[in-house]
């Protein structure tokens, strides 16, 4: 389901919303503007990188309208998530004349030319590299891998993650295991586009099947019998961030920041964040965040008990995995032994809250509030 829109789109990212790269058009009595927009429309198919959904959205418009003018279709249902977003780039343009159409989706165009297309960044497929897991001295290290995406979690990557705690905790030479990110960010959280290609169950099996994966994900957190380290490389987002209530150190870059923006998107909390964070920093604090959606600095997490220790990101890569591998030298029964000791009296707690927030969630996914949330951020009208 919505694996399978992602994985379209990085197959084919240019037709995600409906974006013409087939349909040229070849006149003998053409302008040469026309021969422009032809040429234009050549050259997209040629971009090596994603231009991104609002720049997607901005060409199919301009398309749209220096091929046929002003929006003329009916609008589309609420749910129909993308073809809405398409709808409404396309509509925004009111009554523009075809040509200044044209000329805009030339200009828009030469402006993602290949010689301005950026290198530096790695943007890998799902099912590919997105989750990356390598084993090294005793350390298990399970990277989020896609980049340009902020490390957003796709449902192939919840299932990959899983699978790859399943297997390092039977694993004898895995003596801890790190969950991390490749980029600037540790993660966004959930990804976004996860709901949006409805199966034939409709938004109702999309919900369900999401708390179901939810649910076994977070329970495989909760029963991870070695010691589990959170190296938190940049801003970490929704579930990124409240699943750090089940780690058992989390060392942060100073340039973290630690964002669960829940009500605002129409959601509720995660990660057996409701019962893990007011214990961790108290009710108030706690309220804060996963009520009004308060985004703390790593020092604020810190001080809330939330993080365990903040480096300077200048040094943060070679002062942590100094230690973690330091760390991967001590006995590793004694310290299964002790976080057993530890975590035990607390298990059964957490897989009630867990069940209790999954259900909560299946019910938001369904209101208005968090799929007007969703389509806001897909058609990229508003940010958080
Ligand atoms: C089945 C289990 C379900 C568990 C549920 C968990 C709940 C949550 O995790 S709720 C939290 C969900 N996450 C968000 O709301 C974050 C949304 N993203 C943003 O607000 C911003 O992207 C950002 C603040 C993280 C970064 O902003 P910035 O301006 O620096 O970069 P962008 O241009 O926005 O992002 C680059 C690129 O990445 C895509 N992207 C980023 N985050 C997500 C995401 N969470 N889902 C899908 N896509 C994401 C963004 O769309 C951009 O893509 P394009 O270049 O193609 O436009």
């Amino acid at each position: 389901m919505a694996a399978r829109l992602v994985r379209r789109w990085c197959l084919s990212p240019l037709q995600v919303v409906g974006f013409p790269v087939v349909q040229l058009h070849t006149s003998r009595t053409m302008r040469a503007s026309q021969k422009d927009f032809e040429n234009a429309m050549n050259q997209v198919k040629l971009l090596k990188k994603d231009p991104g959904n609002e720049v997607k959205l901005k060409l199919y418009a301009l398309y749209k309208q220096a091929t046929e003018g002003p929006c003329n279709m009916p609008k589309p249902g609420m749910l129909d998530f993308i073809n809405k977003a398409k709808w409404d780039a396309w509509n925004a343009i009111g009554s523009l004349p075809k040509e200044t159409a044209r000329k805009n989706y030339v200009d828009l165009v030469s402006s993602l030319s290949p010689s301005s297309e950026s290198s530096g960044r790695v943007d890998k497929e799902p099912g590919s590299e997105s989750v990356v897991i390598t084993s090294e001295d005793g350390i298990t290290k399970i990277m989020l891998n896609r980049p340009a995406q902020k490390n957003a979690i796709t449902i192939q990557m919840y299932q990959e993650i899983l699978s790859a705690l399943e297997a390092t905790s039977k694993d004898d030479n895995s003596v801890i295991t790190v969950l991390t990110g490749n980029g600037d960010y540790y993660s966004s959280g959930n990804d976004l586009t996860n709901f949006t290609n409805l199966p034939p169950g409709g938004i109702e099996e999309v919900a369900k099947t999401g708390s179901i994966l939810l649910r076994d994900f977070v329970d495989c957190f909760i029963d991870f019998p070695k010691p589990l380290i959170a190296v938190v490389n940049g801003p970490a987002v929704g579930i990124a961030v409240t699943l750090l209530g089940l780690f058992d150190a989390v060392y942060a870059s100073d340039r973290a920041t630690f964002h669960t923006p829940f009500t605002q998107l129409g959601q509720t909390a995660e990660g057996c964040s409701s019962y893990t964070f007011p214990k961790i920093m108290g009710p108030a604090k706690a309220i804060e965040m996963l009520i009004f959606g308060k985004k703390l600095t790593a020092h604020e997490a810190c001080a809330q008990g939330l993080v365990t220790e903040v480096f300077p990101d200048s040094t943060f890569q070679k002062e942590v995995w100094a230690r973690l591998k330091a760390y991967a030298k001590l006995p590793p029964n004694a310290m299964r032994i002790s976080k057993e000791l530890i975590r035990h009296n607390e298990k059964e707690k957490l897989h009630a809250v867990n069940a209790e927030e999954s259900t909560a969630l299946q019910g938001r996914w369904l209101s208005e509030e968090c799929m007007n949330a969703i389509i806001n951020f897909l058609s990229r009208k508003s940010k958080l």
